[in-house]
């Protein structure tokens, strides 16, 4: 039985929760739930604090987990990232009152209020900066004002809730982060179930990044069509009932379909269709 561990709260849960659901995962019935056993798949899920996430897959008391990757490093724990799945996307960024500071030389003697310890300490040290870390749970843009510190350091998505607090991002992102599966950093055999349980997220990322493609072509153009839409390994190609003319299906990116067609219909294709992906094995 593979043991998983899912966010319960935060940015993170809805979309876990979403992606487990797309993969044929039973969901848990109340946001209460603490552990879901799903036998039919051969999983049990254990819903956690995204924080605490990677220090039980690091510890080796749960095999895999979905975090972010900031919580990942903040954490200290000897999990690795597996994969990123593609969502809850953020940046993590110095922040200070508007014109303050342009550098992060600028936080040298500062008080930074962060929730991220362990990732704004390691960053300073690798900076040679002497600052203090004043380490808060949430609501870390309202520090500044409330005099407890000087600077933040603290994910960034729209940037909509620094400018509310009149901050500004300044020095390089720290970070770019994002969802992402997590095991053991031990290189021992992967946990039982571990494979199926990567390949069928493979396949929700798969299914939401790429969509179908079916045309049809006079033979003589296949070639440089395919060139348009080579597919993942390589395109099936059907005869048609009509002389001298092909069906290809293939899967092309989602955000480039449309572009696709267009250059599909200039070269001769017609009857072009594009279709959703429910599910795939890549
Ligand atoms: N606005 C956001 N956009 C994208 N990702 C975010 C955002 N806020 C937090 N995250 C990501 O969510 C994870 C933090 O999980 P956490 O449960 O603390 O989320 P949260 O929304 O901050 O929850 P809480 O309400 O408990 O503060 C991190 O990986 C972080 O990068
Ligand atoms: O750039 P934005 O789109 O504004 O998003 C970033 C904000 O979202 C998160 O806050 P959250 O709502 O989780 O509150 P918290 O600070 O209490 O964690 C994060 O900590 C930032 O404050
Ligand atoms: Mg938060």
């Amino acid at each position: 039985m593979l043991k998983i561990a899912v966010p319960n709260k935060g940015s993170l849960a809805d979309a876990a929760a979403q992606m487990l659901q797309e993969a044929g995962y039973r969901q848990r019935r109340s946001a209460k739930d603490l552990v879901v056993l799903d036998a039919d798949n051969g999983v049990e899920l254990f819903y956690l604090r995204p924080r605490d996430i990677a220090i039980y897959v690091g510890e080796g008391t749960l095999d895999v987990g979905i975090t972010g990757r900031d919580l990942l490093l903040d954490s200290g724990a000897s999990a690795t990232e597996v994969m990123p799945l593609g969502f809850a996307a953020s940046t993590f960024r110095y922040a200070a009152p508007t014109g303050t500071m342009s550098d992060t030389a600028d936080l040298a003697g500062a008080r930074i209020a962060t929730s991220y310890p362990g990732i704004v300490e390691r960053d300073l040290t690798a900076r040679g900066i002497d600052a203090t870390v004043v380490r808060l749970d949430g609501a870390v843009e309202s520090s500044v004002r409330l005099g407890v510190a000087d600077a933040i350091a603290d994910v960034v998505e729209t940037g909509s809730t620094l400018r509310q607090a009149d901050l500004e991002v300044f020095g390089d992102p720290i970070l770019a982060s994002e969802a992402v599966l997590v095991t053991h950093a031990r290189g021992d055999e992967p946990a039982e179930g571990f494979d199926v349980f990567k390949r069928r997220l493979d396949g929700v990322i798969a299914a939401r990044n790429y969509v179908m493609v079916e045309y049809d072509i006079p033979s003589d153009l296949v070639d440089r069509a395919v060139e348009l839409t080579p597919g993942m390994d390589s395109p099936t190609i059907s005869p048609l009932r009509l002389e001298g003319w092909v069906e290809v299906r293939s899967m092309v990116p989602r955000d480039a379909a449309q572009k696709i067609m267009d250059g599909l219909y200039d070269l001769g294709a017609r009857g072009i269709l594009v279709t959703d992906i429910l599910a795939c094995r890549v």
